[in-house]
């Protein structure tokens, strides 16, 4: 597992998957399950592995997080980069903090707490996480104006952060003013990776995002990598077209839910048995709603393993 400390290169090596948790029937997380889509990701060349909201870890608990991190040590691939999630609220996030701070992950997400909070308090809290951590955090800010862009620059200056996941979702992706602040604020997009999966990505790595999170990327992650790499190549035509092939499992998360769409996509693509979601949530149901999501699911698995065997189209330098 990736023990050293973020950087730009770690951020840009690939995209930051976002896998669900599969759990036992009992709700603990499955070591077995897990690792399947962990190995079928790194066949695409996915090495960082990010487990927050596609996971449910808002609903996880503190008194099995140290069972969880064992789980993600277990799994990693030799280089691999797993990044645990922390939060949302302030308190549990500073109880898995000094969890963390035992342990050899880069880093963790904290969750994003969209109520009741206020930028100065979660610049204020995010200090105090990172210092209990011992390591610098990654902020994730998924509500507009959660916090002031001079505020994320501040996290970044006083080395709270080494990284933020933007996930506020616009009609028109580089019609943000809000990303464009912080962008101006930060004075750079490099530590800054898109966090809504591939459909924005490509318009927010044009804006100067480094990298972009991907749950659907757990279906198709040769496809998803490939979308990267025309990204970070120039090749931004490509990297459309390559997006194509997701859209119709996206249009089924939007429309149904995210995380339990591709909890179930998951499953039915026969990539692991995901089991149930956990608590707070409920895994989907409905046969028509599910033939559809594991027909959307099937055919992009079937186009990243066409890919994956070398069969075009994929970018020019992919
Ligand atoms: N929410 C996005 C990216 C992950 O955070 C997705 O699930 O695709």
């Amino acid at each position: 597992m990736k023990t050293t400390p973020v950087d730009v290169g770690a951020l840009r090596s690939s995209v930051l998957s976002v896998p669900p948790l599969a759990r036992q029937a009992n709700g603990e997380p499955s070591t077995t399950e897990n690792r399947r889509q962990v190995d079928w990701l790194l066949s695409g060349g996915v090495t960082t592995y990010l487990y927050g909201g596609n996971a449910n870890l808002y609903n996880f608990g503190v008194t099995g997080f140290g069972s969880l991190l064992d789980m993600l040590e277990d799994i990693a691939p030799p280089d691999g980069w797993m990044i645990p999630s922390i939060g949302a609220d302030f308190g549990k996030a500073m109880d898995q903090a000094t969890i963390l701070r035992g342990r050899n992950f880069p880093t963790a997400m904290v969750l994003p707490l969209t109520f009741p909070t206020t930028s100065a308090g979660l610049v204020s809290g995010f200090a105090k996480l990172a210092d209990a951590a011992g390591r610098p955090l990654i902020a994730y800010v998924k509500n507009d104006g959660f916090l002031n862009a001079g505020d994320v620059a501040r996290l970044f200056r006083d080395g709270a952060i080494a990284a933020l996941k933007y996930a506020v979702v616009r009609p028109e992706p580089k019609n943000d003013a809000y990303l464009s602040a912080i962008l101006d604020a930060v004075g750079s997009g490099e530590r800054i990776v898109s966090g809504i999966g591939e459909r924005p990505a490509i318009d927010h790595v044009e804006m100067g995002l480094t990298a972009f999170t991907s749950g659907s990327v757990c279906i198709a992650p040769h496809l998803s990598t490939a979308i990267l790499k025309a990204c970070q190549s120039g090749e931004f035509a490509a990297a459309r077209t390559l997006r194509e092939s997701f859209l119709p499992l996206e249009d089924l998360r939007d429309a149904h839910s995210p995380i339990r769409v591709l909890h179930e996509a998951v499953r039915l693509a026969g990539i692991c048995d995901t089991g149930p979601i956990g608590e707070f949530l409920s895994n989907l149901d409905g046969a028509e709603r599910l033939d559809a999501i594991a027909a959307a699911a099937r055919a992009l698995k079937a186009k990243s393993e066409a890919a994956a065997r070398g069969a075009r189209p994929l970018s020019a330098s992919a």
